[in-house]
This record gives structure tokens, C-alpha cells and sequence, in this order.
């Protein structure tokens, strides 16, 4: 994080400064900022949600939230924060409230302003429209711009509906649909492992690739936010965003620039070339389920069903996995397989390219039929790395192809800190680059591949699987069926 330019002055203003984003990651990172001079004394937060407090009640509530984290080597930066940090309480679908909003900012001589929706998607619009009517949006000779939380949308139809009215008040350059993902440093290094590697790019295709997997696997379970689970699920909570932005990283093409509307069109080019699959696809290539009790790293943990907010009578799915393909000259036969899902034996988050075998060998004992194939295995969370899987001669008098690892590891050769991935995310909003943000057209396109499933899953049940186990069995028997196999959790 060293090494940056300090971001222009600002206000940012959280709306949702009571929940859970703004305290366990948002501010966390902005301390994070502070200590790293991606912001100064010239930054302020203004928090807004429905509680009454004051400002030293809200600092207090911070605080006491993330003691920890302030007392670990931070509490130097986050003093200097801390004067900074103010409170607004109001109640968002109160028309009133914007005016009051404004009176206040324009009081407090409010230029540069970041409106950040950490807040429930069915009060974006509200919000959006009242700032919009305020006139918060324009000001003369400032930036005023708007980051907007995930979901966006529900499916295609809401997600382009919300667009267009962002877009009524709005200027696309100044929007920022957030995916935290993309803050990552291990998904922003897809890009550099694929673009400054030629060794790895020339290999990167169908010729050379005989699937990709793409794993995203929690141990958590949906602990205490049942009831907003239990009405999204795995499918749309993980898979149209962040299982997706790693797709894109890992199959666009090299863009022309690494800029934002360059970054931006290779990655929208690529979602627009995933097949949309149709119900057959959707039943033979699509995995869901749910799961048990059981217990997770000696943890004892109860079935999704019996979780608060969630329905006794429940169909929604905590894991999902399928396989989709892309209808482009360099991934055309190559199979996509993407899986997610709570409550599983490891937290595991990577990139698996396994590689076609050689054409011909005959080593005595080791014929092409009994090599284990080539694999690439980008580790993007928890143990942050690159490993790539061949063969080596074994020595002795015979020539014995025998499996080897090449190994690097983030933790030997770079510090990755404390970081939340949300710093890199709100100095780039403060300092205008949407690279890492993703574009209208393609958050639309993303939910156009997930609402055939979404909508054929609202009948049947999911599978269920065990409570840290490695997923349902019909997730294993829909590679097996490919003659394939996941790459182990862990
Ligand atoms: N939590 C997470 O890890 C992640 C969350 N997100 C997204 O971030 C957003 C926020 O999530 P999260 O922080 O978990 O949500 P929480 O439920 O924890 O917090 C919601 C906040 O919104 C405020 N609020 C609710 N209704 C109103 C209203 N009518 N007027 C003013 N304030 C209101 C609440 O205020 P009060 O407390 O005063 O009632 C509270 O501060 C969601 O879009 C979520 O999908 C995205 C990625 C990760
Ligand atoms: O957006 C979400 O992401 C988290 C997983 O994020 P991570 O950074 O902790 O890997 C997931 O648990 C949550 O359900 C989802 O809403």
C-alpha cells in the first residue's frame, strides 16, 4: 500500500454507518489508508443510518467494534481519523432527509464527495433518486461520485433497471459498482501473471488447456445473516460477481491498455461470449445444495434449514457448482468449471488450469495414459500463491516421470498485511480509476447466464451435503462424467 499519491480531498458519506461492511472492513481500511498516506487530514467521514447517536457515540461504536484491529499498530492512524469521522442519523426513504443532508454539507462546506451505498440494494433507488432531487450530485467545480454496493440487481431485468436510473442522475464515469473481489491483490495478479509472463501466456488457450476450474470455498457458514441468504442464495450472492470477475480475469484478452476502458471491454467482451445455457444445459451442467449439520474444523455446526432467518421449508442452495463454456477462438472446447459454497471442510479460493497431455511418450514404465497431467494452480486465498504441478525424472536406472511442485508463494517475497482489499478500492474512487469497477453492460451480461439457472432452480431441492464436507456428491459426478476431477480443497 506505501507508495501512493495522497487522494484528493474528500467527504465520503457511508450510507448503512450502522452495518456490518462500513464497520468490520470499510473503516478498518480507511485506518489502513490513513496510515499509508492514501489519505490525509483533508479526508472526512460523514456516516448516515437509522440509529440515533452522536459523533462520539459513532466513533465509540467503531471502536468498540474493532478494538482489535486499532490497538494492532494502527492506533496512530486511526487517532488522526477519528477527528475526522462524523455521524448523521435519518432515515433514507424519508424524502426530507436529503435537504437536510445537503444543508449539512454545504454547511460543513462540503467540494469532492464519495456517496457509498453499504446499505440493503432495496434502498439503493431511494437513495439514489434523493440525492439525485437534492441536487447532491452537482456541484460546481467538485467530483461527485456514487460506489454502490453488490448485489446489483437480482437478475438481468433489475440490474438494468437500476442502471438506467443511476444513469438519470449520474454520469457513468462517476459510477463505481463495487465487487470486493476485485480488490484483491491475488485477482489483480491474474493480469500480471498472464500479461508479463510470455512463458505463461503462450500456453493459455484451447490448444494447450484442457479445463479450467475456478473454486471459491468457504468454511463459514451464513452465521447470522440468514435472513438476507435465505432470500439470494450461493448462485446470486457469489457467482454473477465474484466467481465471474475471476473468470473474466483469467479468459479475457490481453487488453490494449491497462486502463479502465480497455480492462474494462476485454472483460465485457469475454462475458459476452459465455454460452447462456439453456434448460438441458441448465439440468446436466448445474450442481446445487445445502447443508447438513456436521462439523466444520471441530466446529460443531447445525443444518442451513435450522438458521436464524431461514425457512424451516427452505429450497435455497448454500453451494453451487456448473459448468459453462465460452464460444471464442481461444477457449472453444474448453470447459469451465466454476464451484462455490458455505460451510465446506476448507476456505479455498483458486484458479486451476489443468493442461492437455503430450501428444506421444514412452518411457518404458510411464506411457502419456499414466502421467498426470500439467496443472497451474493460482492460489488467490488464504495461502497466496502460484504453483505449477509436473513431471520430473525420478533419479535412478529407470526413467520414472514422477509428479513434482513448483512453488511460489506471496508470503516469501511480499507483505500483504492486514489489508482488507477495500483500500485499494476507495482510493481508487477517490482518485477516479474504474478499472477494478465493473460496467453496466457488463453486470447485465453477468446476470443473463445466471437467470436460466436461478429460475429453474425455484423448483426441485438442493442436494444436501454435509457440514464440512467437500461439497454435494453431484458435484464430483457432473466432472467425473467429463472424466475430470476437482482439485482437492485445501
Ligand atoms: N457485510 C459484508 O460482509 C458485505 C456486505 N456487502 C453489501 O453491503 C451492504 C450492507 O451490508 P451490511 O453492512 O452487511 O448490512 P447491515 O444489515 O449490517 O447494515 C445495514 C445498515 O443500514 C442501515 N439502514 C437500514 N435501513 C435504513 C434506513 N431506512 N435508513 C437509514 N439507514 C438504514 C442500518 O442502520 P441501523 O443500524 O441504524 O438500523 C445499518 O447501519 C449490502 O448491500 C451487502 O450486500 C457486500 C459485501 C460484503
Ligand atoms: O460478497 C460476499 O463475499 C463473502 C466472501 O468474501 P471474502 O472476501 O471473505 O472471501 C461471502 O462470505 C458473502 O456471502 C458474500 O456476500
Amino acid at each position: 500500500m506505501a507508495g501512493h499519491k495522497t487522494a484528493p480531498p474528500a467527504t465520503l458519506v457511508i450510507f448503512g454507518a450502522g452495518g456490518d461492511l462500513t464497520r468490520r472492513l470499510l473503516v478498518p481500511s480507511l485506518v489502513h489508508m490513513m496510515a499509508a498516506g492514501m489519505i490525509d487530514d483533508q479526508f472526512s467521514v460523514l456516516g448516515v443510518s437509522r440509529s440515533e447517536m452522536s459523533d462520539a457515540e459513532f466513533r465509540q461504536s467503531l471502536e468498540d467494534f474493532d478494538v482489535g484491529e486499532v490497538e494492532d499498530g494502527y492506533a496512530k492512524a486511526w487517532q488522526k481519523l477519528r477527528g475526522k469521522v462524523q455521524y448523521m442519523a435519518g432515515d433514507v426513504t424519508d424524502a426530507g432527509f436529503y435537504s437536510q443532508l445537503r444543508e449539512r454539507m454545504d454547511k460543513d462546506g462540503a467540494g469532492n464527495a464519495v456517496f457509498y451505498l453499504a446499505i440493503s440494494p432495496s434502498l439503493f433507488e431511494p437513495i439514489i433518486d434523493g440525492l439525485g432531487e437534492a441536487g447532491l450530485f452537482e456541484v460546481k467545480g467538485a467530483f461527485r461520485r456514487l460506489a454502490v454496493e453488490k448485489p446489483f440487481g437480482h437478475d438481468a431485468r433489475s440490474a438494468k433497471a437500476l442502471n438506467a436510473r443511476i444513469l438519470r442522475w449520474v454520469d457513468e464515469e462517476d459510477i463505481y459498482r463495487i465487487d470486493h473481489f476485485l480488490g484483491k491483490e491475488t485477482v489483480q495478479n491474474i493480469m500480471v501473471a498472464r500479461f508479463a509472463n510470455a512463458m505463461i501466456e503462450a500456453v493459455w488457450n484451447r490448444q494447450y488447456i484442457d479445463n479450467v476450474q475456478i473454486t471459491v470455498a468457504e468454511r463459514l457458514d451464513v452465521g447470522t445473516r440468514g435472513e438476507f441468504f435465505d432470500a439470494t442464495g450461493t448462485l446470486r450472492d457469489m457467482v454473477p460477481n465474484h466467481l465471474f470477475q475471476i473468470l473474466a480475469m483469467t479468459a479475457m484478452e490481453p487488453p490494449n491498455r491497462f486502463d479502465a476502458a480497455s480492462v474494462r471491454e476485454a472483460k465485457s467482451q469475454l462475458l459476452d461470449a459465455i454460452r447462456i445455457p439453456n434448460a438441458k444445459d441448465v439440468k446436466r451442467d448445474t450442481v446445487r445444495g445445502a447443508y447438513t449439520a456436521g462439523h466444520v474444523g471441530g466446529n460443531k455446526v447445525g443444518a442451513y434449514e435450522n438458521a436464524d432467518g431461514v425457512a424451516s421449508d427452505s429450497r435455497t442452495e448454500t453451494y453451487a457448482a456448473l459448468k459453462l463454456e465460452i464460444d471464442n477462438w481461444r477457449w472453444a472446447g474448453v470447459p469451465f468449471y466454476l464451484r462455490t459454497g458455505k460451510a465446506l471442510s476448507h476456505k479455498d479460493s483458486e484458479v486451476v488450469l489443468t493442461f492437455k497431455p503430450v501428444p506421444y511418450a514412452d518411457f518404458r514404465d510411464a506411457k502419456v495414459s499414466t502421467m498426470p497431467a500439467n496443472r497451474l494452480v493460482l492460489q488467490l486465498q488464504p495461502k497466496e500463491g502460484i504453483s505449477l504441478d509436473f513431471l520430473a525424472k525420478k533419479p535412478g536406472a529407470d526413467i520414472k516421470p514422477t509428479p513434482v511442485e513448483m512453488q511460489f508463494s506471496y508470503a516469501d517475497y511480499f507483505e500483504l498485511g492486514g489489508s482488507t482489499g477495500y483500500e485499494t478500492l476507495i482510493y481508487d474512487i477517490l482518485t477516479g480509476d474504474q478499472t477494478l469497477f465493473q460496467r453496466a453492460d457488463a453486470v447485465e451480461a453477468a446476470w443473463r447466464i445466471v437467470d436460466p439457472i436461478s429460475k429453474a432452480w425455484k423448483s426441485g431441492k438442493p442436494e444436501p451435503y454435509r457440514a464440512g464436507s467437500a461439497g454435494p456428491k453431484a458435484a464430483d459426478e457432473l466432472l467425473e462424467r467429463d472424466a475430470r476431477q476437482w482439485h482437492a480443497l485445501g
